[in-house]
């Protein structure tokens, strides 16, 4: 059994739980679910985008703690001041640490970046759940659903205005997602399954990838020249987490970081 099988058997029974306690009608009915949510694709392609999508994120199975100090106050302040492009939020609490209540506190501050709810999405009840906490856009992972559930889940996404970034890590998840249109595609570098982390991996996927999807490189991003490497491969979009949360200061460290790519 790899960790994202232990994770996504842990995550079905969490949200059956879950599902039993709160009644979907309640999340439609709170105050937030009205909200009209933030276009991701509208913010990666903007004119002078830095397509950065910085993430809040205090612990992973593989590196274990990151940064269990800095509060997402500080961090949502800094990532806005360096001019994000997005901000992505673990909700995970088991397995990385985050809550629903770091998403909904962030979005207090950030009112103008796409918020994405970083979580393993196993259940449509998790996406009405993301969008009354507040947030602009969900991940699906394509390792851990058939292409059934990807279409389902994307489609329910997009009903509610949600923005939906679609992870893959093999040609044969990009094939299970292949006929849905309008995608924004993640190509995440490191393996769920092995924790290995590789780059090549964003650059070999991309052409595969059809030019009216948006391309985004997840993980293992450290050095601001990589961005100007991967952007001739078409790619708009680069997720860094831990690259910030391992500095005591994660949004000056954004803010470095940014300076130098542009
Ligand atoms: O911290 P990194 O190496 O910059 O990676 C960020 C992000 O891509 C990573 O946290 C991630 C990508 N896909 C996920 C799925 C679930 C949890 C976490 C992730």
């Amino acid at each position: 059994m790899t960790i994202l099988d232990k994770i996504i058997a842990f995550k079905k029974k969490e949200i059956a739980k879950i599902k039993a306690e709160v009644p979907i009608k309640k999340l439609v009915e709170s105050p937030k679910f009205k909200r009209t949510p933030l276009s991701l694709k509208k913010s990666l392609l903007e004119v002078g985008s830095t397509g950065i999508i910085a993430e809040f994120k205090r612990q992973s199975p593989s590196k274990g703690i990151i940064n269990d100090k800095a509060t997402i106050a500080e961090v949502t302040n800094g990532y806005l001041d360096a001019n994000v492009a997005a901000q992505s939020i673990l909700t995970d609490t088991s397995f990385f640490g985050g809550t629903m209540a770091d998403l909904m506190e962030a979005r207090v501050i950030n009112q103008t970046k796409p918020i994405l709810r970083k979580d393993f999405v196993v259940d449509g009840f998790q996406i009405v759940e993301a969008k009354a906490i507040g947030a602009d856009a969900i991940l699906l992972i394509a390792s851990c659903l058939t292409s059934v559930e990807l279409k389902n889940y994307g489609n329910l996404a997009k009903d509610l205005g949600l923005s939906v970034l679609y992870e893959i890590h093999t040609q044969e998840e990009l094939d299970k997602i292949n006929d849905l249109d309008d995608k924004i595609i993640g190509i995440n570098n490191r393996n769920l399954k092995t924790f290995e982390v590789n780059l090549e991996h964003s650059i070999k996927l991309a052409n595969q990838i059809p030019d009216n999807s948006i391309k985004v490189s997840e993980s293992g991003i450290s050095d601001p020249k990589i961005i100007t490497g991967l952007k001739e491969f078409g790619f708009q979009g680069f997720l860094i987490g831990e690259n910030f949360m391992k500095e005591e200061n994660p949004g000056e460290a954004c803010q470095d970081f940014i300076n130098q790519i542009r």
